[in-house]
Parts: C-alpha cells; sequence; structure tokens
C-alpha cells in the first residue's frame, strides 16, 4: 500500500475517532443525552458554562434554564444541574457523593486542607465530628463565655459606634459596620475575645481585611475551574498581589491562633477570652496523635503535637473565621436593605415593639422572637449568601429522578437560588415577605402548617447532609443578636436608589456594589422605649 494512502486511512480513523468520542457519543449515546440541555452547545463542551462562571453569572443563567426545562439540565458534557427535593438535593448531599476537587483547588489555606476543602468522606467527617459539639445550638445557647461575648461586642463595640454614625448626620456603609462585627463574633468565639479581632472599634483594619478578602474572592475563577491552565499561565491570570492579599489573612489568622494557644496553656482568665473552638480543636488533634503514638509504642508528647498540627489547626480555623464573615455579613446587609426600604417600614416597627417585649434578650430568647426569625429567614431564602453551585460527583450507577444508571465522575450541582424561588413552594418567590414563615397561629401568619413544613424542606441556605454548614447556629445566634442590638434602638432609612445591591452570580453572592457604595443608610438612635442595654 502506497505510503499516501496509509496516511490517508490514518487521518481519516483519526477523524471518525473524534467525531464519535466528541459529537456522536456525546449528543446520542451518552446516558446524559436524555437530559434536556441548557444551552444547545452543552452536551458538546464546556464552554458555555466556564463563559458564565468566569463572569460570575452562572446563578443567573442556571436558574433561567431550570425555568424553562424543569429540575433536572444538563450544563456541560458532564454536568448536569439539579433543582428538586426529592430526586434532587436529598440524594446528592446526603452522602456517597463526594466534593471533588473543585473545593480543594481554592480553599486550601497554607498549603492544607480545612475540612470543607476535603474531597473524602472518611476524613471530613473525623473532622467534623471533632468541631460538631462547639457549634451545637445548646452548646451556644449554653456557653457563657459567648454570652459574655456578645454583651461586649453589643453594648461596648456596636451601639457605640451606631450611636457615632447617627450623630454624625452622614449616611454610613453598613456593608463594612456588618462585615466588622461579625467578624468580630466569629473570631472572638473561635479565639477568645482578647485574640479576636476588634473591626468595630477599628474600621481601618477592618477595611484593610474586607479588601484582602475581596482581592481573594475575585480571581478564584481560575485556579477552580481551570487549574491546570491557571497552572500553567500563572500571573498572566492571577496577579501576584492576590497571592500578598492571601498571605496577610494567613498571617492574620495565624496571630489569632498563636494568642489563643498562648491562652490555653494559661488556662485562667475570663470566659469571655476562652478560644472555645481553638480549644476543641486543638485538644481533638493532641487526642487522635497521643493515641496513636502510643499504639506505636512511642512517648506522647503535647507541645510536639500542637507544633506538628499548627498549620492543619490554622487552615480550618482560618477557613471558619472567613465563612463566618463573609456569609453572615452579606445576609445582614440585605436584611438591613431590605428593612429600610420605605414599603418596608412597618417590619422595622413590628420588629423593634417585638423587641421592646422581651426584656432579658439573651440568645435563648431572641431565638424565640416569630418577628425576628421571620425576617432573618425570609432573608436566607431571597439573599442566600451562598445561593450559587455546590458541585459534588456522582458515584457509579446513580439515580437522579427519572434518570437512571448515571456513569460516576459526573459533576452535579445544586443551588440555593433556583430552589427558593420555587413558585409552588414560594409564591411569588421575588418578594421579601417575612409573613410567610410566620407561625401560622400569628395574627400576620400567610402559610399554613403544610405550607411551613414544604418550605423547609426546600429552604437550603445552610445546604444539607453530611456537609451541611458546622456554624449555622452560631450564624442565627450572632445575626439575630446583631439584629437585636441595632434595630431595637435605631431606625434605618435607605440612601439612594440601592444601585450597589445587586447580587453577584457566582458561588457567594455578595452585593456588587456601584461607584464604591453597597448599602448606605442613615441612622437614628430612638429616645424612648427599646432602650435598655441588652
Ligand atoms: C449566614 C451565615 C452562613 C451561611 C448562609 C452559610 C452557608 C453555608 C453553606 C451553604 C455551606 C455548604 C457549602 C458547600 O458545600 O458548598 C456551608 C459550609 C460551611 N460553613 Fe457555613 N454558612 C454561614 C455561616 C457560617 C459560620 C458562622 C461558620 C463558622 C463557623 C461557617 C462555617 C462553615 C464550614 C466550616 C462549612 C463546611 C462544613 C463541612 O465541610 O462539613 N459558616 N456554609
Amino acid at each position: 500500500m502506497p505510503l499516501l494512502s496509509i496516511a490517508l486511512l490514518a487521518l481519516i480513523s483519526l477523524s471518525a475517532l473524534v467525531i464519535y468520542k466528541y459529537l456522536i457519543h456525546p449528543l446520542f449515546l451518552s446516558p446524559l443525552a436524555r437530559i434536556r440541555s441548557a444551552h444547545w452547545s452543552a452536551p458538546l463542551s464546556r464552554l458555555w458554562i466556564l463563559n458564565a462562571r468566569r463572569q460570575e453569572l452562572e446563578t443567573f443563567a442556571i436558574h433561567a434554564a431550570h425555568s424553562r426545562l424543569g429540575p433536572i439540565i444538563r450544563i456541560a458534557p458532564n454536568e448536569l444541574s439539579v433543582n428538586n427535593v426529592d430526586g434532587g438535593i436529598r440524594t446528592i448531599y446526603s452522602g456517597g457523593y463526594e466534593k471533588g476537587t473543585w473545593y480543594s483547588n481554592v480553599f486550601c489555606n497554607y498549603g492544607v486542607s480545612p475540612m470543607f476543602a476535603m474531597s473524602k468522606h472518611g476524613e471530613h467527617s473525623k473532622r467534623k465530628r471533632m468541631l460538631s459539639n462547639v457549634y451545637a445550638k445548646s452548646t451556644l445557647q449554653g456557653s457563657k463565655g459567648l454570652d459574655a461575648i456578645t454583651e461586649t461586642l453589643i453594648n461596648d463595640r456596636l451601639i457605640p459606634r451606631l450611636r457615632e454614625l447617627g450623630a454624625s448626620g452622614e449616611p454610613s456603609e453598613f456593608y463594612f459596620l456588618l462585615s466588622a462585627i461579625v467578624t468580630d463574633f466569629v473570631s472572638s468565639y473561635i479565639f477568645g475575645l482578647s485574640q479576636g479581632s476588634n473591626f468595630t472599634q477599628d474600621p481601618g483594619m477592618g477595611k484593610k481585611f474586607f479588601w484582602d478578602y475581596k482581592a481573594r474572592q475575585r480571581f478564584q475563577f481560575w485556579p477552580q475551574d481551570l487549574p491546570s491552565f491557571t497552572r500553567w499561565m500563572g500571573k498572566w491570570v492571577v496577579p501576584e498581589w492576590v497571592g500578598a492579599a492571601n498571605g496577610d489573612i494567613e498571617a492574620w489568622v495565624m496571630g489569632m491562633c498563636e494568642g489563643a494557644e498562648e491562652a490555653v496553656r494559661r488556662a485562667e482568665g475570663e470566659e469571655r477570652d476562652w478560644p472555645t473552638v481553638y480549644a476543641q480543636l486543638r485538644s481533638a488533634l493532641v487526642k487522635e496523635d497521643s493515641a496513636q503514638a502510643e499504639s506505636e509504642g512511642k512517648d506522647v508528647d503535647v507541645a510536639e503535637i500542637v507544633r506538628k498540627r499548627k498549620l492543619d489547626t490554622a487552615s480550618e480555623l482560618l477557613d471558619h473565621t472567613l465563612a463566618g464573615f463573609d456569609t453572615s455579613s452579606i445576609t445582614l446587609t440585605f436584611l438591613a436593605w431590605e428593612l429600610s426600604k420605605p414599603a418596608h417600614i412597618p417590619w422595622q416597627e413590628r420588629l423593634r415593639s417585638e423587641l421592646a417585649e422581651c426584656h432579658s434578650k439573651d440568645a435563648k430568647e431572641l431565638d424565640a422572637l416569630p418577628i425576628l426569625h421571620a425576617i432573618l429567614m425570609e432573608t436566607l431564602r431571597l439573599h442566600a449568601a451562598i445561593p450559587g453551585n455546590q458541585p459534588r460527583i456522582t458515584p457509579p450507577n446513580a439515580t437522579l429522578g427519572p434518570y437512571t444508571n448515571l456513569p460516576a465522575n459526573i459533576r452535579v450541582q445544586s443551588q440555593a437560588w433556583s430552589l427558593h424561588r420555587e413558585p409552588t413552594v414560594f409564591p411569588d418567590p421575588a418578594s421579601w415577605d417575612p409573613s410567610r414563615w410566620l407561625p401560622p397561629t400569628h395574627s400576620l401568619a400567610t402559610s399554613s402548617e403544610a405550607q411551613q413544613r414544604e418550605m423547609q424542606r426546600w429552604f437550603w441556605a445552610f445546604g444539607s447532609g453530611g456537609r451541611m454548614c458546622v456554624g449555622s447556629n452560631l450564624a442565627m445566634l450572632d445575626m439575630k443578636a446583631i439584629i437585636a442590638g441595632i434595630w431595637g434602638r435605631f431606625r434605618t432609612e435607605g440612601v439612594g436608589e440601592g444601585k450597589g445591591m445587586r447580587h453577584n452570580g457566582g458561588y457567594v453572592a455578595e452585593p456588587v456594589g456601584w461607584e464604591g457604595e453597597w448599602c448606605l443608610l442613615r441612622v437614628e438612635e430612638l429616645s424612648s422605649g427599646n432602650a435598655e442595654e441588652q
């Protein structure tokens, strides 16, 4: 056979193979071919979804596609999005579907994975068992240390700061203020009040951290979705200053860890200065490594274990600090904005009356207030801080809704944005209406008991299953304390058109801002009534 014919034959075979692999199989033969596509190109390439992710518009693109095509859609050759509870989030997030590398590509600190980024179930659940107890509702509500932290943060930091802002007569940026107070809250519980941040009284430091964090977040797409390409392109896609900002955050958290370690060694002082989460993780890691050393017949050296585990500890607690700061500040900023709209002033007044009736304002009592709870739940629904995709990887022979025998290693994702806008569950889903969450016996309630149960099943602000938010109870507690601290004695009013309060359409939905402003509010201190300290 002449050489030319052999080459031609090879070329034809290669072309046939390429056509089969990249056209015929994904379009007609793949088990995913039965599933409706969000975009004509989705069965053939990831370009459409990657482009939406790069522009941080994915959440909206996926939502529009679900609204058109139903609860299970194909968004790339090997990627699905699912917007359903039964046959959807209940299957995907209740075990068996691992996290994959999407999280570990960016959520590693000091080069070490915290539990959030651990891809395998075994190591993740071991770490989660070490920490769940300090974040349990009963632990938090019974913690004298947290009680004292709350009192200091609200009475000595937040209220005086609001008073200053009110007295100035100028509108104030609430995104900064709320970021500062939630960071102080979460870092004080983790590391102890004296070791935690004090951004509320030092807004300059708070802003530095805020901008370092934004730098870290803005370039996440590249290493997260295109890790090999990013390694190859380096600073051409992720500028060097992002690494520097990240380094500053790591150094700051390491400083808090070192302060907490000293507090543990001193083992005395006020309850509010005890580093609850740090001490718990330290003791669990020491226990684990001591057992290992004993089983190998070696001496146990606690100081050496603490030194060896320094980065594991810091990485875990950096993640909790950032998770607590970012999500709660976004939620509270949207809440402040909603409550300050002229149409929602009646909700502000109802909240104030409810708070006036509540005397001790301890965590348990605040938790039981229906209006406060309804306002927060409605904000978490409409303005979920993590409304974007939470990807997982299918195990072999997975079943999702009517689709059986799905292959392993398919990326599947759900998003709170769409679950929370399901009109059959949340009527008039685009409107902020706390009354839907009020108990059916309340005079302003609009949902029956059965509707409330259904809303709870679809409510996904904190995720679900084994990877659900470990800090959800702390978040609810600190946000309720902050809301009570503000609207118990201050009135707020929106300034301008709120153009900055549009959601980002990525994994996290912070308000995107407009000309350097997010949520500008005017604050006024009320002279009477609810002015008791917490
Ligand atoms: C409004 C406040 C909060 C919201 C809306 C929120 C939301 C979430 C969501 C949706 C997840 C699952 C994410 C995923 O799998 O992709 C998550 C996980 C997590 N959150 Fe939160 N969170 C909040 C506050 C906090 C706080 C205060 C902490 C601090 C302790 C925290 C620590 C974590 C951690 C460590 C995980 C990973 C859990 C695991 O891997 O098992 N979060 N959060």
